[in-house]
Order: C-alpha cells, then structure tokens, then sequence
C-alpha cells in the first residue's frame, strides 16, 4: 500500500542510528505516514556483519528500536523516551548493503510509558525480523549530556526524500 509521506523527522549528528556524521552508523532516515505509521530508510554495511552476509542482530534491534521510540513524536513531538524493555524476533537474515524499511506504530501510550511495535523489511517485502518495545517518558535533560558543538537535531532534507513509500502487506 502506497502512503503519503506527512513529515521528515529530524536527525542527529552522532547517534549509531541516526548520526548523519556517524560514518559507522546507520544515518537513517525516518519519515511520518498519513496513517500513523512512522517509517525509517537506512543501508547496513558489511562492518555492521555479523556472520559474514549477514547484518548483525544488534543492529537490527537498534533500527527497530529507534523506529518504535519515535513513532511517538507523530502525537507528541516534545516526547523523548528512553528504551526499558525490547524483544525481538529474527526471522530471516538481514543482508547489508541493501535498502532497508522500518516501520513502528504505538500500541499504547500512558502518561509516563509507551509500548510500540515494529517490523524490519527486505527489499523483496519479507519482513525479517519483528520487534515489540516499552519506553519510559523522561525529560531530554534527564537523558543526555549535549556538547552543543557536536550534538544539534535537526532537519536535514535531501532532494531525494521520498514523497510516497510503499508498505508491502506482512509476509
Ligand atoms: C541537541 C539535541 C540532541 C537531541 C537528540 C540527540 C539524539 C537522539 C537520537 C534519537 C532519539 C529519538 C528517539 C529515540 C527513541 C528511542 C531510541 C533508543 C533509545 C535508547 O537507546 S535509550 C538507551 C537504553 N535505555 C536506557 O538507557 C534506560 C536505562 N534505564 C534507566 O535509566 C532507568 O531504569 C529508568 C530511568 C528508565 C527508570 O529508572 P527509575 O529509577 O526512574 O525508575 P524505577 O526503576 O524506580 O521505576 C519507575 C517506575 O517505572 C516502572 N518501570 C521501570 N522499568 C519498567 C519496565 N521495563 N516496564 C514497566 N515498568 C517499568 C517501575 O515499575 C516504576 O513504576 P512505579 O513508579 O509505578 O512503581
């Protein structure tokens, strides 16, 4: 199913998953659906292998991980949480070196935790590898430690920012 793209969210310049200037990060791109969905676009390297041909599970889980924990911001931008519990279910290899599809609802959200889920998608529509996760809400200040020279989140547009994505049905 073909979905409007509402909203590029921001990135950050030293996070594993969203660091534009982490070059051994994943420098993903997360991107708000009209159907509440967010969705994140990212390419693993071979240095983010496990075995070799394969993308380790860490990395996975870490992708996931951020998809879910955004998909807050959706309703309520000012949320930042931090990850309490994650499990997660491979079901196929992750190879690297391909493009990869995110996508991360919210299950339920209270006033101090929230629960998402999220699937990790091949190219060829496979979802490999499924994720469910609970968050606790917590001021930023309470989070990180900024180096404000270092550390900014912002928007980073790019000419090639989808407009549309397409969601293939679970398989
Ligand atoms: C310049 C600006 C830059 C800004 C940003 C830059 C980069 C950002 C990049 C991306 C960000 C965007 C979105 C990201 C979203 C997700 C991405 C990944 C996030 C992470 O990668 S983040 C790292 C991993 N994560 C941690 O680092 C957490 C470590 N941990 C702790 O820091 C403590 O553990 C804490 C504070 C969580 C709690 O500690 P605490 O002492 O305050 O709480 P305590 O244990 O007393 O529990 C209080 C009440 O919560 C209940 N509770 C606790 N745990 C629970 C659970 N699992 N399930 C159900 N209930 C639970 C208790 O049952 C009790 O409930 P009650 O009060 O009712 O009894």
């Amino acid at each position: 199913m073909k979905l409007k793209i509402l909203k590029k969210q921001n990135n950050a310049r030293r996070c594993f998953v969203c660091g534009v200037d982490n070059n051994e990060g994943l420098k993903t791109e997360f991107y708000e659906l009209e159907d509440g969905t967010l969705a994140a676009t990212a390419v693993a390297h071979p240095f983010h292998q496990s075995y070799p041909g394969r993308v380790h599970g860490g990395v996975s889980t870490a992708l996931l991980d951020e998809t879910i924990g955004r998909a807050i911001n959706i309703t309520e931008p000012e949320t930042w949480g931090v990850t309490v519990e994650i499990t997660t279910r491979f079901k196929k290899p992750v190879p690297y070196d391909v493009p990869l599809l995110v996508i991360g609802r919210i299950t339920e959200n209270r006033s101090r935790l929230f629960s998402g889920e999220g699937r990790l998608i091949l190219p060829d529509g496979t979802t490999a590898v499924t994720a469910s996760a609970r968050y606790m809400k917590l001021k930023l200040t309470d989070i990180a430690e900024f180096d404000g020279t270092v550390d900014t989140w912002e928007l980073f547009p790019r000419e090639g920012d989808p407009a549309a994505l397409d969601l293939p049905d679970e398989k």
